[in-house]
């Protein structure tokens, strides 16, 4: 099977073109794949695809084989895919994603590296998912639970995936930032019984009204070097409570994303780089979990 590694921000993937590619189980091929020891490596597998609703379609696995329904750095790669690989000669495009068709714009690029806007959709924000606008209004937006003996405060984001938001004011940082420790919060929330279809988590550090800093637990692949969801959730979060301006500069561990709150659309519209790293082929029948 054919398949090509890419990434934005670091946060990888293993794409396989499904036009050519007939994939039997992909949970268990995401989990092969992922593994960085055993396997490819990647934080998951993307399977692009036909669709009769847009022009591509996009289905995500995290590395534990868990089906997520949209994800931010995988689909700007997907825009780099189809077009570098002739499958479209538009540098605009549509993709359905199991959160819906985004809009896609491929804004610059070569065969290494890409710059692309995604039209990420309405952020839905609490427990009601109100808009961004409707959520500033608001002053009881924080839900709390108990993690592991220790209360913690979030908002919880919807981006057509579940995220938690958490700010790192008043919260000890060695106990997110701390090797172990940093998993101990992030995996207890992402399986907490205040998330029926488990979450991702965002740790945010507001730096300035166009700044912010954060790092995230991902439901399925543990913390990855960054999110794009999880990027919209927490500025969306972080505009819900006036911390920032309606534009902000999202600086992840693998670097920064432009994010952009639409006051007349409701969406976001995020802006970050796609870049291929290889393309390889494995013999699936040879891997064992
Ligand atoms: N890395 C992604 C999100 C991937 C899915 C997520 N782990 C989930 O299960 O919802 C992104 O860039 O958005």
């Amino acid at each position: 099977m054919h398949f090509t590694k890419m990434e934005g921000l670091g946060n990888d993937y293993v794409y396989v073109n499904c036009f050519e590619e007939k994939v039997d189980d992909p949970q268990r091929l995401a989990r092969l794949l992922s593994d960085r020891h055993r396997g490819v490596g990647s934080d998951g597998l993307i399977l692009i695809g036909p669709s009769d609703k847009a022009d591509f379609s996009m289905a995500v696995y995290n590395s534990d084989g868990s089906i997520a329904e949209m994800c931010g750095n995988g689909i700007r790669c997907v825009c780099k895919y189809v077009y570098d690989n002739h499958m479209t000669e538009s540098r605009r495009i549509s993709v359905e994603t199991l959160a819906g068709i985004k809009y896609l714009r491929c804004i610059s690029g070569d065969r290494r590296q890409s710059i692309v806007t995604v039209d990420m959709g309405a952020p839905e924000i609490g427990r009601d998912r109100m808009t961004v606008d409707a959520a500033l209004t608001e002053k009881m937006l924080e839900e709390r639970i108990d993690v592991s003996g220790k209360m913690i405060s979030f908002i919880r984001v919807s981006m057509g995936n579940p995220h938690a938001v958490v700010w790192l004011d008043g919260l000890d940082v060695a106990c997110v930032t701390d090797g172990e420790k940093t998993m101990s919060i992030g995996a207890l929330m992402e399986k907490h019984d205040a998330f029926p279809s488990g979450t991702n988590v965002e740790f945010v550090r507001v730096i300035d009204r166009d700044l912010i800093q954060i790092r995230v637990w991902e439901r399925g692949s543990g913390e990855t070097m960054a999110c794009g969801t999880g990027a919209c959730a927490a500025a969306a979060a972080c505009m819900a409570k006036n911390y920032t301006n309606n534009v902000v500069t999202v600086q992840l561990g693998g670097g920064e994303l432009h994010i952009e709150y639409d006051r007349n659309k409701k969406t976001i519209n995020m802006t970050g780089p796609a870049r291929k790293v290889f393309d390889g082929q494995v013999d699936i029948f040879s891997q064992e979990e």
